[in-house]
């Protein structure tokens, strides 16, 4: 059974153009699928359609049987605890402590004023020490996160998402800020407590080998439309030409 489905999405953010096509695939439950695709393709509007931060066009996102788009107030809040997001840039509050920050996934759980005084209980703390210890860098809780390093700054994200509870995880670049070496770091610890806890993950990525190397499954999309969706050993170099090249719109059916 699909945790979310995709039904024909269409985007656009003006009467001119239309950033995502006809788009159509699905997700099952505890999948780790990348989404490639040059730059301008949709990738990021595509994951913002899936947690409505931004409105979808046409079709239709089902998300656990929910029709994304129809939902309102609390149904609303609650996708928004079941969707976790990591960011590019990391979107943290930087004068916070790691600890601060990570607990700031639990808001979506409290009432305005728990928020605002900071009132989180202790098994809330708990699985905050632990998804930091999860990540290595249980050390750091009690530090300002802008003296922190932009891979220890990711995995601050990472737990934030996580002590959502979350079913789906999608992330918008989570390495593109990153060396080489701490995005081998990102990518290995998202993959391993995703895969620990149960958690389905979406993620957009600037590298098909970083792609491949991980996920379950390869989603190519140009120019708003998806032009390869399989496992990672069809996506030969062929397909990867298509998905990068401009000259190509058919499907590849695979
Ligand atoms: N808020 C917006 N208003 C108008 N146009 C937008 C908006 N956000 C994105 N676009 C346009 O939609 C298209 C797709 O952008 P999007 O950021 O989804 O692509 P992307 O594949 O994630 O690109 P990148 O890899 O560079 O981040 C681009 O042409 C972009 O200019």
């Amino acid at each position: 059974m699909a945790l979310l489905q995709v039904i024909e999405l269409g985007k656009s953010y003006n009467t001119e153009t239309r950033v995502l096509k006809g788009v159509n695939f699905d997700v099952k439950a505890g999948e780790f699928v990348s989404i490639i695709g040059p730059s301008g393709a949709g990738k990021s509007t595509l994951l913002r359609c899936i947690n409505r931060m931004v409105s979808i066009s046409e079709g239709s996102i089902l998300f656990d049987n929910q029709e994304v788009s129809r939902l309102k107030k609390k149904d609303l809040r609650k996708l928004r605890t079941d969707i976790g997001m990591v960011f590019q840039h990391y979107n943290l509050v930087p004068r916070l402590t790691v600890i601060e920050n990570v607990l700031h996934g639990r808001f979506g759980y409290k009432s305005t004023l728990q928020g605002v005084l900071g009132r989180f209980n202790e098994d809330e703390k708990a699985r905050a020490f632990y998804l930091l210890h999860k990540l290595g860098i249980e050390e750091h809780a009690y530090k300002r996160c802008d003296q922190l390093s932009g891979g220890q700054q990711q995995r601050v994200g990472i737990a934030r998402a996580l002590i959502q509870d979350p079913k789906l995880v999608l992330c918008d670049e989570p390495i593109a800020s990153l060396d080489p070496n701490s995005s081998k770091i990102i990518m290995d610890h998202l993959k391993s407590i995703t895969s620990e806890l149960g958690i389905t993950c979406l993620v957009n990525l600037h590298q098909v080998e970083v792609a491949q190397q991980y996920s379950d499954r390869i989603i190519g999309l140009n120019e708003g439309e998806v032009v390869f969706d399989g496992p990672i050993h069809q996506l030969t170099d062929d397909k990867i030409n298509r998905i990068y090249g401009t000259q190509t719109r058919e499907l590849i059916t695979v």
